[in-house]
Formats: structure tokens, sequence, C-alpha cells
């Protein structure tokens, strides 16, 4: 595994979802949706997260969150599959939290509640809510540009109005004997969802694979995030976006704190590709799916044994 080639750095800096068109608006997305279905991924420069604001995440709250005894973590649960704690896995380095809609102060405010009955650590509510409504603009940014550059911005806002967000707060903790040798964090998998916006304490760890199979170590920088595609954005696109397998490889005596902000469509919408981007020459790849009915395929022992689990659940060519 090398430590190159890095997938675009695209600047988002000076633009708003609220101005699409605005100056350098086209370029970026121009820039955005090669990377996306070149590789599946790319570097997001986004300065609206102030230092200070990362700074109060990684330098506080999730300390604060991760040090919580694991009964406390434990009540961190949800119905919906992936949508509450996960860790306590024998062979992977890893804890995570989540939150879903989570740039709502009400929802932070239920989690926290949860996870300390007896009084939250100031400011940790806030900290996360303005870290998640700054994250949340840089997804519909990232979804408008998709969809416009595809002739299908009409998709926008029905689009929008059906987008969930969930908010994954995840520790792959130091390794103390320091015998030098990687853990695993997490294991090679595509994601499921529209899009996933990362952001770490400056701890590398986020492998990602490229089309030809070559292992690529992400570096973003202090002010950069890493957003990923995954497989609905992939199905709505009729293939044309690829979402790229990633694991996650730790060592060394710092913790790895990330951040994931997913977003994923609302259950019960029909997923099938934009009739804007099926035609005789791009038939249609995917049969229609609600997307919990693929997470759990993806968690059968079918789901499992694929190896790309979107073509083996829906895939039009899977048939024949
Ligand atoms: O922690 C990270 O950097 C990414 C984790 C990831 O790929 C996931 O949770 O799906
Ligand atoms: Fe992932």
């Amino acid at each position: 595994m090398g430590s190159g080639p890095q997938a675009a750095k695209i600047d988002f800096s000076g633009l708003d979802p609220a101005s699409p068109g605005s100056k350098g608006w086209a370029e970026v997305r121009a820039q955005v949706v090669d990377a996306l279905v070149s590789y599946g991924w790319f570097e997001a420069v986004y300065d609206k997260v102030r230092p200070e604001l990362k700074e109060s995440l990684f330098g506080s709250a999730m300390k604060e969150l991760f040090g919580l005894p694991l009964d406390a973590k434990l009540r961190n649960i949800s119905d919906k599959p992936f949508h509450g704690y996960l860790g306590q896995i024998p062979y992977l380095s890893y804890e995570s939290l989540a939150v879903a809609q989570p740039h709502d102060p009400h929802a932070v405010k239920d989690f926290a509640d949860i996870l300390w009955p007896q009084g939250r650590p100031a400011n940790i509510c806030e900290t996360v809510s303005s870290f998640s409504k700054l994250l949340a603009e840089l997804d519909q940014m990232v979804h408008r540009m998709v969809l416009e550059s595809f002739g299908a911005e009409k998709h926008y806002e029905p689009h929008m109005k059906t987008n969930k967000l969930l908010l994954r707060l995840s520790e792959y903790p130091a390794q103390l004997q320091g015998d030098g040798e990687k853990k695993i964090g997490l294991v090679p998998h595509r994601d499921k969802n529209t899009l996933a916006i990362i952001c770490q304490n400056q701890v590398d760890g986020l492998e990602m694979e490229t089309k030809d199979g070559q292992w690529v170590l992400a570096l973003p920088s202090s002010t950069s995030f890493i957003v990923i595609a995954g497989d609905t954005l992939r199905a709505w696109t009729n293939g044309r976006i690829y979402s790229p397998l990633h694991s996650i490889n730790v060592g060394g005596n710092v913790t790895r704190y990330s951040t994931i902000l997913f977003s994923m469509p609302e259950d019960d919408l029909v997923i099938e590709p934009m009739p804007e981007l099926v035609d005789e020459s791009h038939p249609s790849l995917f049969k229609p799916y609600a997307y919990p009915d693929y997470v759990g395929f993806c968690m059968s022992e079918e789901g499992m044994k694929a190896k790309n689990q979107l073509d083996a659940y829906c895939g039009v060519a899977a048939e024949s």
C-alpha cells in the first residue's frame, strides 16, 4: 500500500449551497464529478469549519464521549441497523457512537441525555450540532453538483426532502503494546448510503482502493475532509459514479478519532437509476430497491460473501 496517487483535492472555499451557480461553482462541480466517476472519493478543502470548532470536537467532545463507561455507551441504541453503538468486536480496534439527524440540536440533546442522564459536559451538544450543520451544507453542495452535471437537477429538491443524516463518532484506540504492527480498525467495505464526509484528528488510517486494485492511504490536511460516494449514489447515477472499497488500519501510540457524516435516503423511497441516465446505450444496471432491504441483504450470509454487494443484490446483469 502506497501513499499515492491521491484523489483530487477540491477547494469549496467561498461556495454556498444557497447560491449554486455563483463564481467558481461550475469549476468545482466539474472536479467533483470527475473525481467521483474516476475514484469515488476526493478531498474537500472546506474552511467553514473553523479550527476552534474542530478543536472542541477532537480536543474535548470525542474524549468525553469515549471516556464514558461502556454501559453508558451501550445505551446508544436504535431500532435501525447501524444507527447505534458499535464496538467490542474481538478482531477490530474500533468503537463508535451514532447520532441521527445531528444537525438538529434537539436530536443531539436527546443523544447526550441518554449518555449523561445526570448532566452532560458543557458545550458538547453545540459542538456536535454546529459541526454537523456545516457538513450538511457540504453534503447538499455535492448532491446538487452531481445532479446538475448529469442534467438531473430537477431531482435535487425531492432528494433533499428524503435525505437523512447520521453522524458516526469513532475511536480507533492507540496500540499500547507498540509492536509497530498495524491493527484492523474496519475491514474493507463499500458504504451503502449516498455520501460520507470524514473528518479525522490528523491521525491517518483510512485506506482507499482504486478501480485497478491499488490501495492508497488518504492524507487529509487539517482543513480538509474526505468525501466518499456510496452504493446509493452509484445506483442513482446508473453506475456512472463509483463507490470505492475502503478500510481502516491503525497502529502507533496515538488514538485515531474520526467523525463521519453519512447521508442516506429515507426508508420508503424507491431507489433506481435516474431516467436521465438511462437510454439505449446506457441500459439500467440496477433494479429498484428500498434502502433498508439492501442493508438487510448486506448483513445476510449471501450478502457478506458477495464481492460487490450492490451488483449481487440488484444488478441487472446478475440475473442472466
Ligand atoms: O473512520 C473513518 O475514517 C471511516 C470509517 C468508515 O469507513 C465507515 O464508518 O464506514
Ligand atoms: Fe465506510
